[in-house]
């Protein structure tokens, strides 16, 4: 191709933006050079042989936290148990260790995360490790190496191995001076945390892999899940999930944010849907690589109001801590997903009645709720 075309495409490419409607990366990897880690040209996409008809092999990075063994469980229904690998640097316990194939990787570690997508054909990565908002500011430095040098290992990993990569942002990716309510897809992002700050920077890592090597990047922005079966690793909206497991344990809870705090919220099983749809949504659908999803937005008063209608003893006192606080201060009151419900046809299942009912029942007959009920 004579340097003046390619170089007029090179111009064209950086001039584009997601918000510009481009549906695929305007300048293919093969005029672009080598891969990022200066991998040989013809070891790029290992993995186009297998077409989207062929059965997908999945890795799930930091599947042990409160997402990851959900979505494993989800996904095996969908490509089938052993096509599904859940891998952590913790030990699983004894259930989700016989529930499916576990193995060790640290994303820290370039060549074994590697050597587990060569050995085991991955073609499907969803990038889960991460410590989020309150831990995050409680070991900025780890946060930085986890959320951020960790992703970079996976955006390598992934270019150089032709995988379609899904990697969550959140709602924390925004901060005080974004709109509030609502908060759209493209506005002013200046979080204020390491772990907004690493979450911006993996949007746009994505996106710019996406339009630099045609990475198949995908990218949702979470609003707070809500779990029944798996505790929250240290964010600023654990109290949604504390909430229900103190209800039915002791029917007390001490609430760590003001009564009067908005954030939007989703229950998991609507989460891990999302996921798959992204996923498997027809790139030509997909005007942006980032989305905001949502379902609901409450404040801690309006939960502990529906939960009292099934647990009228429940006794939710307040216990304000700072850091949080001023976290969820600074994060989006109201989430606009519409170009997530327009593009490929997201939409919620799950209200703030009806995840309140399968959180509560969801601890079954023995529970405090179901003998009070
Ligand atoms: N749970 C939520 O409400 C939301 C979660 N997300 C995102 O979804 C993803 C999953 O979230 P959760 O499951 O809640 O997180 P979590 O904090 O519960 O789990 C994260 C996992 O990452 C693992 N990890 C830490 N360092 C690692 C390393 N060096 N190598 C491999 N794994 C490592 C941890 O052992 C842990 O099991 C995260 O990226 C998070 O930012 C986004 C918005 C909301
Ligand atoms: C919304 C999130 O990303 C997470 N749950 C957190 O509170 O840090």
């Amino acid at each position: 191709m004579p340097v003046v075309r390619v170089l007029r495409r090179v111009a064209c490419w950086m001039l584009q933006s997601p918000a510009c409607g481009c549906r695929a990366p305007v300048l293919p990897s093969r005029f672009l050079g080598t891969s990022p880690r200066q991998i040989p040209m013809d070891a790029n996409f290992h993995s186009t042989s297998f077409s989207e008809a062929d059965q997908q092999r999945v890795l799930i990075t930091g599947g042990l936290g409160q997402l990851g063994v959900g979505l494993a469980s989800f996904l095996r229904k969908r490509f089938g148990k052993d096509n599904v690998i859940l891998s952590d640097i913790r030990k699983p316990p004894e259930h989700v260790f016989l529930s499916g194939p576990f193995i060790y990787s640290d994303i820290l570690d370039y060549k074994n995360l590697r050597e587990i997508v060569v050995n085991n054909r991955i073609t499907w990565l969803f990038h889960y490790s991460a410590l989020l908002s309150a831990v995050g500011e409680a070991n900025v430095s780890l946060a930085r190496a986890v959320n951020i040098t960790g992703l970079h290992n996976v955006l390598d990993v992934a270019a150089e191995h032709g995988l379609r990569l899904f990697v969550p942002s959140t709602i924390g990716a925004f901060g005080p001076t974004s709109p509030r309510n609502p908060t759209p897809d493209l506005c002013i992002q200046r979080p204020r945390t390491i772990y907004g700050v690493s979450k911006v920077h993996a949007e746009l890592m994505g996106e710019y892999y996406y339009y630099r090597y045609g990475l198949d990047f995908r990218c949702l922005r979470y609003p707070g899940i809500i779990s029944a079966d798996s505790q929250p690793g240290g964010g600023t909206t654990d109290y949604a999930v504390q909430i229900f497991h103190e209800a039915v344990k002791n029917g007390r809870f001490e609430c760590n944010l003001k009564p009067d705090t908005r954030l939007p919220m989703m229950y998991i099983d609507d989460c891990l849907r999302a996921t798959l749809e992204v996923m498997e949504a027809p790139a030509e659908s997909l005007s942006m690589r980032t989305y905001n999803i949502s379902a609901m937005s409450f404040t801690p008063e309006e939960l502990a109001q529906e939960v009292l209608k099934h647990v009228p003893e429940l006794q939710v006192t307040y216990s304000v801590d700072p850091v949080r606080q001023a976290i969820a201060d600074s994060w989006p009151m109201n989430f606009d997903d519409s170009n997530a419900r327009k593009d490929w046809g997201w939409r919620h299942d799950f209200d703030l009645p009806e995840l309140v009912t399968t959180m509560l029942n969801f601890h079954g007959p023995e529970s405090r709720v179901a003998q009070a009920n």
